[in-house]
């Protein structure tokens, strides 16, 4: 069941007669129409009226017309203006570029700009190892989309595509300390998209590919791997999988299971459940059984798609065919990055005991969690009104803090492994971990931090050679570690 909430909150500036029956009209019209009031305050009082600012949830933008419909049909009312309170913090934009250094005087202005600024120019000309250095380079991340798969919306297009990157820009930047800056590219062409990475990518220490349809978001991310020499991350593949992975350990020990011995259903085998999968088989779950919405993907289902082929190879060890029904039947665990409501009780009440639900799709999951939770003994989804959310910001700020840090120039399954790990230790100890409590909150301040030094770790582990600083025409005392 739906509750309304705050990304469906108004602020209703109403006229009101000044009677002491005011205020208590006003909440119970509001209360009727099923809107929940979370701040009432009184901005003008005069002999013959009053003016309040009701903020109230809703549950949809048609709800929230319907409660100030309500309010504007009390006697005495007259509704003044609407003011819808997620527009209003997007009005402008969500991030901004502020400097670093003090640009007070001539003197400043000559040292952070021209002229003392050409020697930097021609130290890194010298030597372009020096950007990480000497520029925004060491610190920054291109969010960068194509605008074809974004949230739950689909393919709506680049300008429409900056609020969900300039979101993710202060996600880095809040829990990490990294300057992530939006790149929607005006193409959906592979071979465009992969041009234009490329020529920015001086700027920037890593890309993160984001909301980038499937297939074509595996070829750009393959092959920007093998062009650049900074990392490139897709985050709705290995942010959602390193999440799931962490996830799952927790709510295995919950269940008191092994990985070796569960059958595992992923449900989606399009951006998020291909990487799932993927990560998964390090583990080596006794099968996984994957399913996209033409049923069980099996070898013998002739797909042309290079990565259902590949999915289908290294899954499904029985040859099983059929339909999600017949995928859930005596599985362990469910895993679902596809479409709203394709799973019922009924599928569930047929896993096996101790059965554990991963409902990811957004908004809606695959099944009601509630529903879900009644033949379940673990049931997550991407929801923040539900225990137990999944979602990539668990991941990405800290992952790419720690591949900055490690001056990575790839990124490597055991840097992913190492993140999932980082994330499930945060909730796994002192008997915490329980069937509401198996991700930390998305507000855990210690994830990100965690994260990074866990991919830090993995980055010089896997390291065939050192950092060099040489050629370096820097004063050395310069070259250390900042803070950012
Ligand atoms: N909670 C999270 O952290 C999180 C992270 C990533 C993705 N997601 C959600 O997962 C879903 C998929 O994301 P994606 O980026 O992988 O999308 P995608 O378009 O790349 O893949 C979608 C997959 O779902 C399958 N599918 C669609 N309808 C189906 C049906 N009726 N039955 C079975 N399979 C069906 C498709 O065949 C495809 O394999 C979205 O709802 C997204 O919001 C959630
Ligand atoms: O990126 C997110 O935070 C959401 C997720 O990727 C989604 O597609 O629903």
């Amino acid at each position: 069941m739906p509750v309304p909430g705050p990304g469906y909150s108004i602020t209703v500036r109403v006229e009101a007669p000044p009677s002491a029956s005011a205020a208590g009209d006003l909440a119970s019209a509001i209360g009727r129409a099923g809107g929940v009031i979370t701040a009432f305050d009184v901005v003008e009082s005069h002999a013959d009226r009053i003016v309040v600012d009701i903020t109230c949830n809703a549950l949809s933008a048609d709800h929230a017309s319907d409660i100030t419909d309500r309010l504007g049909e009390l006697p005495g009312v007259k509704v003044r203006k609407i003011s819808d309170r997620t527009f209003l913090v997007h009005l402008g934009g969500k991030i901004e570029v502020s400097s670093r250094v003090a640009l007070a005087n001539r003197d400043d202005l000559s040292r952070a700009y021209t002229p003392g600024v050409a020697r930097v120019c021609t130290a890194i000309a010298e030597n372009p190892e020096d950007a990480r250095r000497l520029t925004i380079k060491r610190n920054s991340v291109a969010v960068v989309t194509d605008g074809s798969a974004v949230l739950g919306l689909g393919n709506i297009g680049p300008e429409a595509a900056l609020p969900v990157m300039e979101g993710k820009a202060a996600l880095f930047k809040k829990f990490a300390g990294v300057n992530a800056w939006p790149v929607c590219l005006d193409t959906q062409d592979t071979e465009e998209i992969i041009r234009a990475v490329e020529l920015i990518a001086p700027v920037y220490g890593g890309i993160n590919l984001e909301d980038i349809a499937a297939p074509r978001c595996f070829e750009i991310e393959a092959r920007l791997r093998d062009k650049l020499n900074i990392p490139v991350f897709h985050d709705d593949q290995h942010g959602t999988a390193i999440v799931v992975l962490g996830a799952l350990r927790n709510a295995l020990r919950v269940v008191g299971k092994n990985i070796e011995d569960c059958r595992i259903v992923v449900c989606g085998v399009g951006a998020a459940g291909s990487a799932i999968i993927r990560l998964l088989q390090h583990k080596k779950p006794a099968d996984i059984i994957a399913v996209d919405i033409d049923g069980i993907v099996h070898s013998g289902r002739g797909d042309e798609d290079e990565n259902l082929r590949s999915i289908a190879a290294g899954t499904n060890v029985d040859g099983r065919t059929g339909t999600l029904s017949d995928a859930v039947n005596g599985a362990d665990v469910f895993i679902g990055v596809s479409a709203p409501n394709l799973l019922s009780g009924d599928d569930v009440a047929t896993m096996h005991d101790d059965a554990i639900v991963f409902a990811l799709a957004n908004p809606d999951p695959e099944i009601d969690p509630l529903e879900a939770q009644q033949h379940a003994k673990v049931v997550a989804t991407g929801r923040s009104d539900y225990p137990n959310q999944i979602n990539n910001v668990l991941a990405f700020p800290g992952f790419f803090r720690g591949l900055l840090d490690a001056h990575a120039h790839e990124i490597t399954d055991d840097m992913m492994i190492a993140a999932s790990n980082a994330i499930a230790d945060v909730v796994d100890g002192e008997e915490r971990v329980n069937p509401s409590f198996i991700v930390p909150s998305v507000f855990d301040t210690t994830v990100a931090p965690a994260v990074a030094e866990a991919v830090r770790k993995a980055a010089i582990a896997g390291r065939t050679e050192q950092p060099s600083h040489g050629g370096s025409s820097m004063p050395w005392s310069m070259a250390e570690d900042l803070d950012y």
